[in-house]
């Protein structure tokens, strides 16, 4: 794992501006994923932040219902609310309502984690899945080619939350866990199998995230207090798009519209 964290973000002006970045990012990833391994494996967060992308991506005016290789992707989720999957904070039923609904995805690549189930049935069951459709052994984590996160105020990230356990989980792929602030369990891939993936980007709006953006991502290290900072990818590569409000108080971007942070371990 590299020892320092090279961290590449882009701001655009608005969250519409930003969900069609976030939209053609994606569809430049998969196609990489599928030119190199004949699949893409996406593991999504939730919230409401990638709805904006979802429904780009499903848009039949926008070129990406046509260009992505839906054939060729397995979608994942990065965490779930314990809700069935027809309730309105299912992450599930966001994502169906925004995109798979209006894409030629089939049931059977889209790996659902099961909310309606015992909170720790539902983490038991999705390592299960992956374990199967990854074809790990032993301690082999799975390798998502794109996994997207979002950063809530109090910078979580996946269901990662501010002091909760599942912060020291490291021996399993998928936790159950206990959000006492959110009087809620949540299911939520841990961060070394975040940390596994190929390309990990964050997708984070919103003015009431430019605070903590800034405390995350370029403050001191304190993982227990900002979660976010357990995202340090294998390759030593973070993405960030953002938009200007979320990243009012991050270095302002270089000439070519980007800008970077580095991380020491
Ligand atoms: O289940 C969830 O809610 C997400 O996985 C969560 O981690 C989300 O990414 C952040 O809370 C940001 O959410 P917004 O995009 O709504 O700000």
């Amino acid at each position: 794992m590299s020892s320092n964290l090279r961290i590449n973000y882009t701001i655009d002006p608005d969250p519409a501006a930003l969900a069609l970045r976030a939209a053609h990012h994606m569809l430049e990833l998969a196609e990489e994923a599928v030119e190199a391994r004949g699949r893409c494996r996406i593991a999504i967060s939730g919230g409401s932040t990638p709805k904006a992308t979802f429904r780009i991506l499903a848009d039949p005016a926008q070129p990406f219902v046509s260009r992505m290789p839906w054939s060729q992707i397995e979608l994942f989720f990065v965490d779930e609310r314990t809700v069935p999957p027809d309730h309105p904070d299912s992450n599930y039923r966001m994502t169906k309502e925004a995109l798979l609904d209006h894409v030629p995805i089939r049931p059977e690549q889209v790996h659902r984690m099961q909310g309606e189930l015992e909170p720790e049935v539902a983490a038991a069951e999705y390592e299960f899945d992956l374990r199967r459709t990854f074809r790990l052994e032993g301690a082999e984590s799975p390798r998502f080619d794109i996994l997207t996160l979002g950063m809530g105020p109090d910078g979580h990230c996946a269901s990662l939350f501010p002091h909760t356990e599942a912060l020291h989980e490291i021996g399993r792929l998928v936790a159950a866990n206990h959000v006492p602030q959110m009087n809620t369990w949540r299911i939520t891939l841990t961060w070394p199998v975040i940390n596994h993936a190929r390309e990990v980007f964050f997708l984070i709006a919103g003015a009431d995230k430019a605070d903590r953006a800034k405390q995350v991502f370029t403050g001191p290290k304190d993982v227990e207090t900002l979660p976010s900072q357990l995202i340090w990818p294998a390759s030593g590569i973070l993405t960030l798009l953002m938009d200007k409000a979320a990243a009012a108080e991050l270095p302002p971007t270089g000439a070519d519209g980007k800008g970077h942070l580095e991380r020491a371990r």
